[in-house]
């Protein structure tokens, strides 16, 4: 699929020029023939109004009889040879050739695009109306929705079972439709959606209202005649505002992907930039150059911020050069994979509506660059990297995330890092590989932190305590990308080979922070 990485998004536009061009050119032969008809028909025309002056006249002249024969025989095998020649074959071909050989979206694509949009529009509060006039906060970037732009999120949102976004997107259809001069879709078929999505959420008074407005349009209509007996039943039965769901179970009166025991409300707050650390907290964080794991760094010190303190979280300016992240992307790129999560129970490795992003891994041996990074690491660090995973590389696209979640392996997650044999995740290393315009932060939702994107900075946690603990407040997200394209890359350190460099404590910290 494209929809995950921006990446990928790009090439469609490849794809999108070849099959202009190739409209273009079948239009122009298609032109090219009713051209050649189109005179053929002016001339047997021309002559048969002459023959139609006088009939009897014209056909005793043998020159006449002759012609007249003529036409509707070899003349007219030419017309009905023009009309059977398929312009169109050769152009189906190469359009076929273009959808199997250059990058091309699928229905699965167009549903994760839409999905995507209705994540922004939850998590960055953008009002849907706004959002079908090209807007993203204020700013307006691209051109209209039509009222089938619209109508089309409402049938993913429906196909999803997301009758909430259905409403929402097929009411927009709605008043879109009634300002358009060239209508894009039936009112008949947005009045369907809305009355069923209506009253899956709820509202039967509204649906059986709707329906009837179908009625009017379409008065046969088989689901609407069914519907309308229905609804007008319940009514009276004195079922008014009964939340049902699929199975009849009442279910919850807002979007119900929001009801979320982990404080997604917090979390979206964060993503939005409304919420930061406490001032008082702020003022203790200090900006240092950092020297202290090699001799080498007294010449080149870091440039360290910290963002957190326990659990400490630094940020590293200016690490990664523009030429290594370029290079890092060109490496990456043509062997982007969708993410995957691992499957607690089973420890498999499975792709997930919560990680969406496409990523690869880069091994040192494969350029200097590499190499050069993961010592880069262990110097910011003072860790080993014997026992680090490679480096990971992700893009995301548009609306692409991380939902929370912890780097580390939890106890009950026994199949974990099992095969690795190198211990749990002790640390994480995340570079920014490019700025992004808007949303696209790390946040951390239990301590209050956003960190934004900035190219060729690095942010570094550890996520064990000393004793080898998950530390639960090093739980974090990729927020959604709202415009632009994020880059990061991952190193991950893992235990084994870090006791003379970390040594444990029988310190234990509190019981609410260990995993
Ligand atoms: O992309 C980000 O900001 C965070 C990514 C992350 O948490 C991960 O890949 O584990
Ligand atoms: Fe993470």
């Amino acid at each position: 699929e494209v929809f995950t990485a921006l990446a990928d998004l790009e090439d469609l536009l490849e794809t999108e020029s070849l099959l202009i061009s190739t409209l273009e050119h079948y239009i122009k032969a298609e032109e090219e023939k009713l051209n050649y008809l189109k005179r053929y028909a002016a001339i047997y025309k021309k002559q048969y109004n002459k023959a139609a002056e006088d009939v009897q006249l014209y056909v005793a002249n043998p020159i006449n009889a002759y012609t007249l024969v003529k036409r509707l025989t070899t003349d007219w095998k030419e017309v009905e040879n023009l009309i059977s020649t398929d312009v169109n074959s050769d152009y189906l071909a190469n359009i076929t050739y273009i959808k199997e050989n250059m990058k091309f979206p699928t229905e699965e694509d167009l549903n994760g695009a839409a999905v995507a949009l209705t994540r922004l529009q939850d998590t960055y509060r953008l009002d849907t109306s706004s959002l079908a006039r090209g807007e993203l906060n204020g700013i307006k970037y691209s051109s209209e929705l039509s009222a089938a732009d619209c109508f089309e999120l409402g049938r993913q949102s429906y196909n999803n079972g997301d009758y909430y976004h259905t409403q929402l997107w097929m009411r927009e259809a709605d008043s879109r439709l009634k300002r358009e001069t060239n209508v894009t879709v039936d009112r008949s078929d947005i009045l369907e959606y809305l009355a069923f999505s209506t009253y899956k959420q709820g509202n039967l008074a509204l649906a059986l209202d709707l329906t009837n407005k179908l009625l009017e349009i379409f008065p046969a209509h088989p689901r609407a005649v069914g519907n309308k007996e229905y609804y007008e039943d319940e009514l009276q039965k004195g079922v008014t505002d009964k939340r049902k769901g699929d199975d009849g179970a009442a279910v919850a009166d807002t979007d119900p992907s929001k009801a979320d025991p982990y404080g997604r409300e917090f979390y979206e707050q964060l993503c939005r930039g409304e919420i930061s650390l406490p001032e008082v907290e702020k003022a203790r964080l200090k900006c240092r150059y950092w020297n202290k794991n090699h001799p080498f760094l007294l010449l080149a010190p870091f440039k360290v911020e910290e963002a957190h303190h326990r659990p400490d979280i630094f940020i590293f300016h200016d690490v990664l050069a523009d030429s290594e992240i370029a290079t890092i992307k060109r490496l990456a790129q043509p062997r982007f994979r969708r993410a995957t999560v691992q499957n607690t129970d089973t420890g498999e490795l499975e792709t997930a509506h919560y990680r969406i992003s496409k990523s690869a891994w880069l091994k040192e041996e494969e350029h200097k660059y590499i190499a050069d990074v993961t010592r880069r690491v262990s110097d910011m660090t003072g860790l080993t990297m014997s026992t680090a995973e490679e480096l990971q590389v992700v893009n995301y696209g548009i609306g692409g995330h991380y939902e929370p979640h912890f780097d580390f392996a939890r106890k009950e997650e026994t199949n974990a890092f099992k095969a690795l044999g190198t211990g749990n995740r002790i640390a994480t290393v995340l570079f920014y590989m490019s700025d992004v315009a808007q949303g696209g932060a790390t946040v951390f939702p239990a301590i209050s932190v956003a960190l934004w994107p900035k190219k060729g900075a690095a942010a570094f946690w550890h996520n064990l305590h000393p004793s080898g603990d998950g530390d639960r407040l090093t739980r974090h997200a990729a927020c959604p990308v709202l415009t632009g394209s994020k880059w990061v890359s991952n190193k991950w350190i893992h235990e084994r080979g870090q006791e003379f460099l970390r040594p444990c404590t029988s310190n234990r910290p509190p019981d609410y922070l260990v995993a």
